[in-house]
């Protein structure tokens, strides 16, 4: 098998090119390349490794057609089109802790720069003045910081203005009163942070609930005098507004490491503007940082590529690579159900349930459930795996329910795949055999032992002497070779289930013969 190949396609710390090789990839560090250069290379690679500069559009993963994985070094993901990576059915990762402290420092640097206007007194001193009388700072000591979003970052951030003797109000719709008393701060509504806070940070994604979150009604019903640190994203902040308000002196003092558009123009309104001081979006940029992010997002990336690892995947549950081989044969087995499951059964198929039972009870759920998934959705698409199976299935509409056994029935460990139909539920179980050999142990209440693979036959007659014979008769005319041969039947002279595995596809019109054969209820050729 060929190593995978991996290209890395923003500035990374080169620790992430040498764990990519120690681990089994090719790469290529191409950096500073335009949207067309990307496009017109990314076919080549099954891994691309970028960080805030690359913009992972539509037009670039359509062009990415080998592509398996996309890894931020990083915590943002807004410049990569995650929907459409999803629907595809690559894998997008990031870093979420590597470059929290980092980030936590600088918006402290940021608001310690405000409150003693640190870099205008440097460049005025440089400059050969000694402005002395013209700097008059604040203490930060015993004021009060406003924290829009207190999660990684927002907490690191709070932990540090504690110890700096500030008190810490936080707005965060997730921060449990729990968290907020952990955490030493105050938990408040927007309107109640904006008219406390004499600082305000924000660390908040760019969502549609965040997007202009400091708009100018907002920043104007602040405390008068406020000071304001963003190092999470541009376009949290109304830059327009930002600038009146600093003029007029409502906000005393601004910070901005991050722009609605990067880099910004070079008149951007606010340079020059009084009280305002920025840096080039340096959030993550310190030596620890990078090599934390660098290292963390190829050994995923790696793990992934190589082992099926899935580690911090923002559109696919985790899989470490401990669990990885535990759950790869029952992601076998239950992309196999899926399969069968979609294979056998007619309709309008609108709700299909995953119930594990015994041993797999106590496996994560997501993964086989998305592995069920990618098995039932075949049918409709080629390109279906499991990242963009439970995409496919929710546009679909279908109603995916997963269901725990604690109890062991017959089997140790179990699968079932219910599917639900005009004519009922219909429903299939397998097990493992020796914890590893996938087996099919039912199928539509009839117990049967097969395995499920390549080509299959699947039969329903009646229980009667002479089928089996005239079955293989008509395999053998055909010249088709029967390779396994499974039987099941709900009760003597009942209803009976064959199951063939054969050695090429059953041609249509052995299937349309096999049906015309006494005594034929079903035949459905089969492929796994
Ligand atoms: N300047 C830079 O170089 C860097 C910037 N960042 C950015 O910092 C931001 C925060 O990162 P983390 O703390 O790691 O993320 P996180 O996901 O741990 O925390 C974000 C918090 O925002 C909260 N939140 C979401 N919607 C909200 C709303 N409408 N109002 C208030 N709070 C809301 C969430 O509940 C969550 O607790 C991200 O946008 C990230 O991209 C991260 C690293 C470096
Ligand atoms: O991790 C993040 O979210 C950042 O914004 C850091 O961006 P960068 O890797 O420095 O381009």
């Amino acid at each position: 098998m060929s190593k995978p190949k991996v290209l890395i396609s923003d500035k990374m710390d080169p620790n992430a090119a040498k764990i990519f090789e120690e681990r089994g990839c090719d790469v290529d560090v191409i950096t500073g390349e335009t949207p067309e250069e990307l496009k017109a290379r990314i076919a080549d690679y099954d891994g691309l490794a970028i960080r805030s500069s690359t913009k992972v559009t539509a037009e670039i993963i359509d062009a990415a057609t080998n592509l398996k994985v996309i890894g931020r070094a990083g915590i943002g993901v807004d410049n990569v089109d995650i929907p459409y990576a999803s629907s595809k059915g690559v894998v997008v990762m990031n870093t979420p802790f590597g470059n929290s402290i980092t980030t936590a420092e600088h918006a402290i640097a940021l608001m310690m720069a405000l409150a003693r206007q640190i870099p205008e007194a440097n460049d005025q001193t440089q400059a050969g003045k000694w402005p002395k009388s013209a700097f008059m700072g604040v203490e930060v000591t015993g004021k009060t910081l406003g924290l829009i979003g207190a999660g990684n970052i927002g907490s690191i951030v709070a932990s540090r203005a504690l110890g700096l003797r500030m008190k810490v109000v936080a707005y965060d719709p997730f921060l449990t009163e729990d968290r907020a008393i952990e955490l030493g701060v105050e938990k408040a509504d927007l309107d109640t942070l904006l008219s406390k806070a004499d600082f305000i940070s924000l660390h908040t994604p760019l969502t549609d609930q965040t997007r202009n979150i400091l708009s100018r009604e907002r920043m104007e019903a602040a405390k008068p005098g406020v000071r304001i640190v963003n190092c999470a994203r541009g376009g949290l902040v109304d830059e327009a507004a930002l600038k009146d308000l600093l003029e007029s002196g409502q906000v005393a003092g601004a910070a901005l490491d991050v722009f609605e558009t990067e880099p910004p123009a070079p008149d951007h309104p606010l340079f020059g503007t009084k009280n305002f001081i920025c840096t080039p979006h340096l959030g993550a940029s310190t030596t620890e940082a990078q090599v934390n992010v660098a290292l963390q997002v190829a050994e995923q990336m790696a793990d992934y590529l190589v082992n099926g690892g899935v580690t911090n995947a923002l559109n696919m549950p985790s899989l470490s690579a401990e669990e990885a081989p535990k759950l790869r044969p029952y992601m076998a087995l239950a992309e196999n159900l899926g399969s069968l499951v979609s294979q056998l059964a007619h309709g309008n198929l609108t709700q299909i349930s995953i119930e594990r039972e015994g041993a797999a009870a106590d496996l994560q759920g997501k993964p086989i459930t998305a592995a069920v998934l990618a098995g039932f959705m075949r049918r409709y698409s080629d390109s279906v795996n499991m990242v963009n199976a439970p995409y496919m299935a929710k546009d679909r509409g279908l109603d995916v329910r997963e269901v725990r056994h604690d109890r062991e029935g017959v089997y140790h460990t179990l699968l079932r795949v219910t599917v639900a139909t005009s004519q009922g539920d219909r429903s299939v179980a397998g097990t493992l055999f020796g914890n590893e050999a996938p087996r099919l142990v039912e199928i539509f209440g009839v117990g049967i032992e097969a395995e499920l693979a390549g080509h299959m036959l699947y039969i329903v007659n009646e229980d009667a002497p002479g089928f089996i014979g005239r079955i293989g008769t008509l395999l053998g005319e055909n010249g088709i070779n029967i390779g396994t041969f499974h039987l099941g039947r709900r009760e003597a002279g009942g209803e009976a289930v064959l199951l063939l595995s054969v050695d090429q596809p059953i041609p249509p019109e052995v299937e349309r013969k096999a049906c015309e054969l006494e005594g034929v209820k079903v035949v459905k050729a089969l492929s796994f």
